[in-house]
Formats: C-alpha cells, structure tokens, sequence
C-alpha cells in the first residue's frame, strides 16, 4: 500500500493574548490514538495483542482469567492471523492509524502555533504516552489538554488512556493543571468532517441504505457504567443526555442521528450496528453481520457503510467493513457496498481538534 507523504509541522512565533511574542509554549497537548504493533510481524503483533488486551479495561475479567485467556488462547491463535491483515494495510509509513494520527499532529501544531506543543501517544505500543508526556515534564508548562483520539466514550478506550495518564503524571514533582476531553461525538465540526466525506460518496451512486458502523464493547461494560439502570432495555439509546451521558451506545446513536440530519438521510434509510466482537459473551447489539443478512433479505443492493467511531482508517475500517462485511454483502445477493474513509488528515478534523484545544485552553493567571 502507499501512504501519503508525511506532513510537516512549521511551528511560528505567535504573540499571545497579551500581544508579547511567547519564547517557549507553556500548554502541552496530548494526542493519544489506540496503538498499533511497530510492524506486521507476527512477534510485534503478539507484543501488541497482549499489552492490549491485558489491559483490565478492555477485557473487563479477573487478572488471572485474563492472563489465561489472553496468553494461551488469543495472543497465539489470533497474532498469525492478525500479522497477515496488518502486512495487507501496511505502508512504507507503517500502519495507517499511525502515520495519519503522526500527521493531524503535525497539522495540529501548525494551526495552534508557538504558545502549544502537541505530542502523540498511543495507549499500546509506540510512541508510548509515557515518551509524549516526558517532553511536558518539568519543563515550565502549565497546562497539559489530553484528547484522546476516540469520539464516543468507553471505559475502554478514554478510559484506560485517562487511567495511564494519571499513572504517569502522579509520579511528577510538578503536576501541572491537567485538562482531559471526555468525547466530542456531536462537535459539529467532526460531524461536519464526517458528512463531507460521506457527501462523496451519495453524489456519485445513489444507496438503497445505509450503515453506521461502530466498534462494539462486551454488555458487561455498558452496564456497569450505568448508574440510570436503564441501558440495553428497550429503546434506552432513543436520546441521549444527563439519563445516559456516558453510555458509549446512546453517543454512537446520537453521532448517527447528527450525521444522519447533516446528510439528509431519513431515518427508515439507516441502521446502527456494532461490529469486532470478540469471545463468546454478548455484546451490544445489533451485530453488523446479522444486519447485513437481514438487509440483503429484504432485497437491499447497495449499502453506504460509515465508521464514526474511528476517525483514522486502521484494521477495523479497511479490512473488517471494507473487505470482509463488503465479501459478507455480495455473498448473499448484494451488489454495491462502498466504505466511507475515516477522517484522516481532513482540514475539519484539525480544525475539530483544534476547537477542542482552544475551548480548553484556561486563562493563565501570571
Ligand atoms: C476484547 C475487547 C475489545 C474491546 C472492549 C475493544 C474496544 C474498542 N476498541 C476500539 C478501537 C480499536 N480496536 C482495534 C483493534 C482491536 N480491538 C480488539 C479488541 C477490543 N476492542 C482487538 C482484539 C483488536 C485487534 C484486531 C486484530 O488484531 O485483529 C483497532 C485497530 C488497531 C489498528 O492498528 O488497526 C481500533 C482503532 C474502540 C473504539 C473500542 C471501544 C469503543
Ligand atoms: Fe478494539
Ligand atoms: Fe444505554
């Protein structure tokens, strides 16, 4: 595969809101994505896998389960596996979830200029978050804005990057005024972003449906997180607000609603589905597969499938609703499937990110 050139960050001087010129930037930010192996060998992809999924966030059981399933039972069976995917979506950049969140870094920094300084880390892996936030310690910032790179909240992802963070920063002579974004599913520049991507899309082919595709998550870890006791009963996800703020399948329904009105679809066209499950216990529903099942029966041909809960192409995207759901569709009788591309390095994502730092950015009081 080709990747796109890297992008370049030309940090400027920039007077601050005081109209003085800043020497050094005093605000840090931290980008954190998921991770990625440091290639597509089956060694690196197990010593990706196993930090991954040991993390008692993301397979939510006792320590010594975990340990047993993730080392005799996923981190052998599924590495070889995953290496060859990985060797399928791999770059002379590396992963492309690495090298666009190493590029909208570089973008960030730019638009943001000189009073910040923009780090990327990744939960698992390299660069690791420790290395990102060691470049803010002690060195006269003042203020450290985490975002996470997920827009929906799960204790799995924002969760366990807000846990490693705190990890790290506890141990600091100086723990600087610390700032973390929780979500921006519904930041209307990120929905924007989205929507303009999709928009390619419907003004080339015209869909008999569409699909919002998100990442999945054991049920075990919605309900623990609901304190409402009304999730994954009936329509619980109907709306979204302080009921629910948290519940990661309410925010994937309200991004869908958002970006179902800012593409004009109607809402008998769209289905949300989950999809990546893994492991025998249920997850929320509905299944993306079953969906597509139940859709090529009722005599759907074409489907435009969105992936919102990413916002960089990586395995989940590429391969899993781009290849495999598409050989899924066209197996049972459909006959167009069309994946619409994460956000990448789109100006709106910067411009989204960049929002989220300046609505974050407190008046230093010196
Ligand atoms: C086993 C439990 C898992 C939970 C819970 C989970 C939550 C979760 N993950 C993402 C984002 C990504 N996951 C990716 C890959 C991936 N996820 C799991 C498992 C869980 N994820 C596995 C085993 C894998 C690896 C797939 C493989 O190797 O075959 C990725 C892609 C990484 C890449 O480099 O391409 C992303 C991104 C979210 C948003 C989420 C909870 C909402
Ligand atoms: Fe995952
Ligand atoms: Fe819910």
């Amino acid at each position: 595969m080709i990747s796109p050139a890297p992008v370049t960050a030309t940090a400027s001087q920039q007077p601050d809101s005081t109209g003085t010129t800043s020497v050094s930037p005093r605000i840090g930010v931290l980008l954190v994505n998921l991770g990625t192996p440091d290639s597509p060998s089956v060694p690196d992809v197990r010593k990706y896998l196993r930090e991954f999924l040991m993390d008692g966030r993301v397979i939510d059981i006792p320590f010594v389960s975990r340990a047993m399933l993730v080392n005799l039972i996923i981190a052998p069976f599924r590495s070889p596996k995953s290496a060859k995917v990985y060797k399928q979506v791999w770059t002379d950049r590396g992963s492309p979830l690495k090298f666009y969140s190493e590029d909208v870094t570089a973008l960030l920094q730019q638009q943001l200029g000189a009073d910040y300084k923009v780090m990327l880390g990744m939960r698992y892996q390299n660069p690791s978050i420790a290395s990102a936030l060691e470049q803010f310690n002690n060195k006269g910032f003042e203020h450290i804005i985490v975002i996470p790179l997920f827009p929906q909240y799960a204790s799995a992802t924002t969760g366990s990057v807000y846990e490693e963070v705190m990890r790290i920063i506890s141990n600091w002579q100086i723990i600087p005024q610390v700032s973390f974004v929780n979500y921006f599913l519904n930041h209307p520049k990120f929905i924007e972003a989205f929507a303009s991507i999709g928009k390619k899309h419907l003004e080339k082919y015209k869909y008999d449906h569409f699909i919002f595709t998100y990442h999945g998550l054991p049920e075990r870890q919605i309900r623990k997180g609901d304190s409402s006791n009304t999730c994954l009963q009936g329509d619980c996800c109907a709306s979204w607000g302080v009921r629910n703020r948290h519940c990661y399948r309410a925010q994937c329904f309200e991004t869908t609603r958002l970006l179902a009105k800012a593409l004009n679809i109607s809402e008998s066209k769209y289905t949300v589905t989950f999809q990546s499950r893994l492991g025998k216990d249920p997850w929320i529903k509905p299944y993306t597969d079953d969906v597509i099942l139940e859709l090529t029966k009722k005599g759907i041909k074409s489907v435009l499938a969105f992936s919102p809960a990413f916002v960089a192409d990586c395995l989940e995207t590429t391969i899993e609703v781009g290849e495999e759901y598409k050989e899924l569709f066209e197996k049972n009788g459909g006959k167009h499937w069309q994946l619409v591309e994460s956000l990448n390095n789109h100006p709106l994502w910067v411009d989204t990110l960049s929002d989220l730092v300046k609505a974050n950015t407190q008046k230093l009081y010196v």
